[in-house]
């Protein structure tokens, strides 16, 4: 069954079940049909041709509708935020040539003149008091058709859009709903924005099985006040989120088990869940289940998980990533992992020259290089070494930098930590600068040259010598991208303005 037949039914036993709730309105899934419905009508009124549609929107029920509607008029939907800067959004949006480009906010000019050809949409212009329209899915997408284009940061160049298939997307969904917690009228955190893949997270799993999305608006996750408004207010089952915005919630002392009973179980995903924050996490929340899980948007959301237990952080310096899915087989290929299987993406949208230096097959079964460095245990295990692009050579050292980056995470009073190298203009790493997230505050830097000292001869005792870093840079808080994990190109330039 495809995946919007799926999401239909639970509309057709409950109609009036709540979708998603925003912080001012919430929606029902007959409402979310009806929304569908209508939008697929402003499509079908265009004689497309038979390319993806861009949705230019935020996290929310309209800009949901307006991606269910592009699939279930066999079109790919490509989210892009509204926060995306423009040279980006127009790169996007000529690398894809969408057969149209949805909006579904209000357009700055320049916006404006680069969608020139759009559909824009509103909640004032739905009327979303109708019933619960009949559907025809005979053109939704299935199979290896495309479902959506996600297209990553992008470090150098172009960005690239990944293709998941509608399959792709159905296994992933299946692994959600049936291995982690099952939760009647699952209340789920929907935080990421839909230009990132782990708000397909909260979206599959709680569309399918008749959940409730919790969305948060950017007003919100970027606003300490109006997010523990909400949170304090407000129901939420299952957590999905980066480790970096659970840490920002963990600051707020109502942030507990005690304030939220019914928070029950945590899933995170996006980067590393460092033994700190599980730590914390499980002193705030002890009966809660926790997910460590895996993967890159190439291989559709995550492909591992683990359950973090007290044993589990006993028994490990740096927390593992997990077993596999079922579909999914890992391998480590020098050192790096492989994901193969059922949750390998189609590739990158129209580049195959990207496609071929990434996504390869392995006993006719597709496979992706993901970048990362790893090791597998006889049991399965997976563990993470960092990604492949952060080792560097230093004094003709190979270093991995994550690697000092989880020694010095687990020392006290550091509660984070970056390390990126200096380069010269030949490339040729002159120095480690290491960040460190602390509340530490100094009189002075007499203070802090011997805290850092002391922190240097502690470290020294799980790390290389010619692993030292050479410069200790302290903040109070690292700066997040918006995607939510810790922004690296941000930080680098914090130690140049800092010389
Ligand atoms: N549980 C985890 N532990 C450690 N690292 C993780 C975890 N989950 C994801 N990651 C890291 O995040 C990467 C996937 O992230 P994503 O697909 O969002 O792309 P990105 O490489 O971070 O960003 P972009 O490609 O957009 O620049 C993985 O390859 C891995 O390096």
């Amino acid at each position: 069954m495809k995946l919007l037949e799926q999401i239909f039914e639970i509309a057709n036993k409950n109609p009036d079940l709540i979708v998603l709730a925003e912080r001012e309105q919430k929606f029902t899934y007959r409402q979310l049909f009806v929304a569908v419905s209508e939008i697929s009508k402003q499509i079908k009124e265009r004689t497309l041709v038979n390319r993806p549609i861009l949705i230019f929107g935020k996290n929310d029920f309209i800009s949901l509708a307006a991606m269910l509607a592009a699939n279930l008029t066999g079109h790919a939907y490509i989210p892009v935020d509204a926060h995306t800067p423009f040279e980006r959004t127009e790169m996007i949006n000529s690398a894809a040539k969408p057969a149209v480009v949805i909006t579904t906010v209000k357009l700055s000019e320049d916006f404006s003149a680069l969608f020139t050809d759009r559909i824009s949409v509103n909640l004032n212009t739905l009327s979303l008091d109708e019933k619960l329209p009949e559907l025809d899915f005979s053109q939704a997408v299935s199979g290896t058709d495309s479902n959506y284009i996600i297209y990553t940061s992008g470090t150098t160049g172009v960005p690239k859009g990944v293709e998941v298939s509608h399959d792709n997307l159905v296994t992933f969904t299946n692994w959600m709903n049936n291995d982690f917690n099952k939760i009647e009228n699952n209340q789920i955190l929907s935080q990421a924005l839909y230009s990132f893949d782990l708000s397909i997270f909260s979206l599959y799993p709680s569309l399918t099985t008749g959940g409730t999305l919790v969305s948060l608006s950017r007003d919100e996750t970027t606003n300490f006040k109006l997010l523990f408004e909400r949170l304090n207010s407000t129901v939420i089952n299952t957590w999905i989120s980066t480790p970096s915005f659970v840490d920002i919630c963990l600051l707020d002392p109502s942030f507990t088990e005690k304030e939220h009973p019914n928070l029950v179980q945590f899933i995170f995903c996006g980067e590393e869940l460092t033994k700190k924050t599980a730590e914390k996490l499980l002193t705030a929340f002890p009966s809660a289940t926790i997910y460590n899980t895996y993967g890159p948007t190439e291989a559709t959301g995550a492909i591992s998980s683990i359950k973090v237990t007290e044993k589990l952080l006993t028994e490990n310096d740096r927390l593992p990533i997990g077993f596999a899915k079922s579909g999914v087989e890992l391998k480590i290929m020098d050192g790096e992992i492989i994901i193969i299987g059922d949750s390998v993406a189609k590739g990158y949208f129209e580049n195959p020259e990207k496609t071929a230096q990434a996504f390869f097959t392995v006993d006719g079964k597709p496979a992706y290089h993901t970048g990362d460095a790893g090791s597998l245990t006889d049991e399965g295990m997976l563990r993470y070494q960092g990604r492949i692009d952060f080792q560097v050579k230093f004094n003709g050292f190979r270093i991995e930098l994550q690697d000092i980056e989880a020694n010095i995470q687990n020392l006290k009073d550091i509660e984070k930590s970056v390390v990126l190298p200096k380069t010269n203009d030949q490339h040729k790493v002159t120095a480690l600068i290491a960040y460190l997230e602390s509340d530490k505050t100094f009189a002075d830097r007499a203070e802090e040259r011997a805290f850092t000292k002391q922190l240097k001869a502690e470290l020294s005792k799980t790390i290389m010598d010619y692993m030292m870093p050479t410069k200790f840079i302290y903040l109070k808080k690292f700066p997040l991208n918006q995607n939510g994990k810790v922004d690296r190109k941000a930080l680098a330039q914090k130690e140049r303005g800092d010389n």
